[in-house]
């Protein structure tokens, strides 16, 4: 593999003896993986059901590898956000971050959703995620993916930490900061990431990640917690950003986190003036463990002033929108989510519990999607469809993975089927994956445009 000569020979200076095995890395194969949404489905019956030769991954309880020839991103359990398609070692800032359900989390890095996605299914719906990104495209990505796992208490936002910082002062219980960083971990995946490495890249990134814990810091309660992370080797953007950090901050400390075996301690000898405890911070190394080269600390904010207190949304509605929304309702569900109603525009959405107010932000979704109002109609979401459970639904047509059906409703054709007229939950294999709307003997296929698969 082509890596950059002044990358090469960084490393065999901070690796020394172990820079061998750690190059040779590079010649095997990239892992794959895939994290269980426990949010749709538990890690059992998704076991029961895997069509996939998996093995579990040791350090994250809903993540498993899978082999290089198999492609579970093209599968109809993909569609119906059974799994997220995820990079081993990620997983474990997920697992690391340690949501609880309850909680106030932002993340504050989030396109296109990994850590996000796996924060929700920790969280089981209960409390705030607020998830941020800074560039429009990556957060429309984000915002989809939140989407078809079926997510019902986040918030999408297209913001700086900046503003973000100005909005909400000591508000949430954790943040994490997965940094936009030189992705040295990431050349065996990303030949992009090899072709823009420079060691002035790495100052820069090294740089902007102060600058973004800055305004992380002020956005925690006393008492919170907050993860970086990187998916970098280099010592300056790892050790020596949190170190940087920890003298600016001295209200912060490090967290002993209990690790998985094969994980590496924090280096206090590749940085100078290194924060004590520098080595309870985490390395994973390609040539260690079955995953790429990630970077993870853990702080906590041992003191700090108190919150403010800040604006929370109001429920907003028209009585009109509201009966439409009743009466699609009463004819289709049997479950309502909760939640608090608000409409933007002819856009209904149930707000999670505490949504804090939204004006004057870049907002892609404030929680839950129910639908559109259309004239004195009310059309359910793709959103909404993904957050029920086949039990949530008066009607469900059922499609199996493996039939032509499912492969025609995924392409947006219509079905030949009989019943009672109205919307249809349309599940594969019991899980949720879109509408229908049957009239006559046909089902009008609902599953959104952008989403159909071609050929
Ligand atoms: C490592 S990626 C995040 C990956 C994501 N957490 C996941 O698990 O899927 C870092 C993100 O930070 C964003 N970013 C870049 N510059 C930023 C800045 N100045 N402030 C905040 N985020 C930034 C990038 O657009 C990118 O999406």
């Amino acid at each position: 593999m082509n890596l950059p000569q002044t990358f090469q020979e960084k490393m065999k200076n901070l690796l020394q003896e172990e820079y061998d095995a750690f190059i040779r890395s590079y010649e095997e194969e990239k892992n794959q993986g895939l994290r269980i949404n426990t949010l749709k489905i538990s890690i059992d019956e998704f076991l029961q059901m895997n069509p996939f030769t998996t093995e579990k991954i040791p350090w994250v309880k809903e993540g498993y590898f899978y082999p290089g020839n198999e492609r579970p991103g093209k599968h109809p359990y993909h569609e119906a956000g059974l799994y997220y398609i995820q990079e081993p070692s990620a997983m474990a800032v997920g697992e690391l971050a340690d949501p609880r359900p309850g909680e106030r989390i932002l993340d504050l890095c989030a396109a296109p959703g990994g850590k996000t996605t796996h924060l929700a299914s920790e969280m089981r719906g209960e409390g705030l995620l607020v998830s941020n990104e800074i560039h429009p495209q990556r957060a429309k990505i984000l915002s989809q993916n939140v989407e078809r796992m079926g997510i019902q208490n986040a918030i999408v936002v297209n913001e700086t930490p900046e503003r973000l910082a100005v909005r909400f002062p000591g508000f949430f219980d954790r943040i994490l900061v997965d940094a936009p960083c030189s992705g040295e971990g990431m050349f065996r995946k990303d030949e992009e990431a090899r072709l823009h490495w420079s060691p002035e890249n790495v100052a820069l990134c090294a740089r902007r990640q102060d600058e973004i814990l800055d305004h992380a810091q002020s956005m925690l309660k006393p008492g919170g917690r907050l993860v970086y992370s990187t998916c970098t080797f280099s010592p300056e953007e790892n050790e020596g950003t949190i170190s940087r950090f920890l003298e600016k901050y001295p209200n912060f400390e490090i967290e002993q986190v209990e690790v998985y075996e094969g994980f590496s301690p924090g280096r206090a000898d590749w940085v100078e003036k290194a924060a004590p405890g520098i080595e309870k911070t985490i390395r994973i190394w390609p040539h260690l463990v079955k995953g790429e080269g990630h970077y993870i600390a853990v702080l906590k904010k041992v003191d700090g002033d108190e919150a403010p207190r800040i604006k929370y949304a109001k429920s907003k509605l028209d009585p009109k929108m509201l009966k439409a929304y009743q009466q699609f309702a009463g004819e289709t569900l049997n479950r309502t989510p909760s939640g608090n109603f608000i409409a933007f525009h002819d856009q209904l959405y149930a707000l999670p519990e505490e949504a804090p107010a939204l004006d004057q932000l870049k907002v892609l979704r404030p929680g839950l999607h129910l639908g559109t109002f259309k004239k004195n109609r009310f059309e359910p979401s793709h959103a909404l469809a993904l957050a029920l459970s086949g039990e949530d639904a008066k009607n469900v047509w059922n499609l199996p993975a493996d039939s032509e059906e499912i492969l025609a409703y995924l392409k947006g054709e219509t079905l030949q089927a009989g019943g009672p007229k109205g919307w249809y939950l349309m599940t594969v294999d019991g899980y949720s994956i879109g509408w229908g709307k049957l009239a006559g003997n046909v089902m009008k296929n609902h599953y959104p445009k952008g989403l159909r698969w071609m050929g």
